[in-house]
């Protein structure tokens, strides 16, 4: 049975004692960690450079797990860290970060895990208005979905990144587990099914063998038709666990998305006239958009430099580029940052073969 009375063993109060002790000590050397965090913001500001430097936190998170003693797991280190550098970056500047709100979105939970807690959150109501707010300044840094593991790519994001000029400077990903929300705490006489159209094909199984005659109604974000089922009791919404808290629903089936790996990977966007490529942290990705004019063995061709360098490919994705000639923009991720000789070659060479080249950024790879 839970504990309600006050502790009275002897052995628990002596350890309790000590962990108060332990926690006082941490918040001095904490306090200690934002005093120096503030003097860094005063040198970078009479340098006239940014506070968030996603490299360095990539570097300061990999090197503490790297020397984890434990008993702390390991994967615990990054989240922990990522709050403290969050509250210490905010003494030196705020961090506006725009998303696909409303609260609840797992575009919410993206940005809260990559940038910490101490943010300014821009809620925007499609993944437009996230390149909109990030383009026109409204916003340091904008959160969008590239990439699910059971949908495949968010086509609109990819579409954007060719036209907004706006480039990626770090990505994130999570797992995304699937529950449907209502207000009434049942699957009876469910009307409609509210969710965002990906949400709605990850759990594509599960609506078939469940509500099978239920109309599946998309909408902008899986928090919007959380909202919507808050105000409907008819209605059923598909959305995170977060979404359910935020919305007052129950979660009246847990877990709903038919590939219990399903991970979405988002990017992070900013403006380059106001925040500069991230320099190499040691482990790096860069992404580009190329295109090649349509003859026998061109895609072969583009693809020779990465291996003539020993450059690795960790994605390749086509998008039809929409001319009606069956011509194809190839999204390609590779392993490195321009900084290291190969990789800049390979690029050097990569464009000259390409009848359209555009790096959409380079940025060190999830530590998370
Ligand atoms: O090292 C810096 O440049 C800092 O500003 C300090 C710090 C940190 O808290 O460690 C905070 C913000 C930056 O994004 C990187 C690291």
């Amino acid at each position: 049975m839970a504990e309600t009375t006050p502790a009275t063993n002897p052995a628990l109060l002596a350890l309790r004692t000590q962990i108060d002790a332990v926690d006082r000590e941490l918040l001095s050397l904490l306090n200690r960690r934002a005093s120096l965090a503030q003097e860094v913001g005063e040198v970078k500001k009479k340098e006239g450079s940014v506070a968030f430097r996603p490299e360095r936190e990539a570097q300061v998170i990999d090197g503490l797990k790297a020397k984890n003693p434990g008993p702390l797991h390991s994967d615990s280190v990054a989240p922990i860290w990522r709050e403290i550098m969050s509250a210490c970056r905010a003494l030196e500047t705020p961090t506006r970060v725009a998303y696909l709100g409303p609260a609840g979105t797992f575009s919410e939970e993206a940005a809260l895990g990559f940038f910490g807690s101490s943010i300014v959150k821009v809620q925007c109501a499609s993944i437009d208005e996230v390149f909109r707010t990030t383009s026109a300044g409204a916003a340091d840094f904008g959160v969008v979905p590239v990439e699910n593991s059971t949908e495949g790519v968010v086509a609109r994001s990819l579409d954007l990144f060719l036209t907004e000029p706006l480039f990626i400077i770090g990505e994130t990903s999570l797992a995304v587990r699937q529950n449907l929300l209502r207000k009434e705490n049942s699957l009876a006489n469910v009307s409609a099914v509210c969710a965002h159209p990906q949400a709605l094909a990850q759990c594509h199984g599960w609506l078939s063998n469940h509500l099978p005659q239920v109309e599946r109604r998309p909408v902008s974000s899986n928090a919007e038709g959380a909202r919507l089922a808050s105000l409907d009791p008819s209605l059923a919404a598909i959305a995170s666990e977060r979404a359910a808290s935020e919305f007052g629903l129950h979660v009246v089936g847990p877990a709903i998305q038919d590939d219990p790996h399903n991970r979405t990977r988002f990017a992070i966007l900013t403006h380059p006239l106001r925040h500069p490529q991230p320099q190499a942290s040691g482990h790096d990705c860069t992404s580009l958009v190329v295109s090649v004019t349509n003859r026998p063995g061109a895609v072969h061709d583009m693809l020779v430099p990465l291996k003539q360098h020993g450059v690795s490919m960790t994605r390749f994705e086509s998008r039809p580029a929409r001319s009606g000639q069956w011509e194809y923009y190839f999204y390609i991720d590779i392993q490195g940052h321009p900084d290291q000789p190969a990789v800049a070659t390979a690029l050097k060479e990569l464009r000259s073969v390409c009848a359209f080249f555009k790096v959409l950024g380079t940025y060190p790879i999830d530590v998370h």
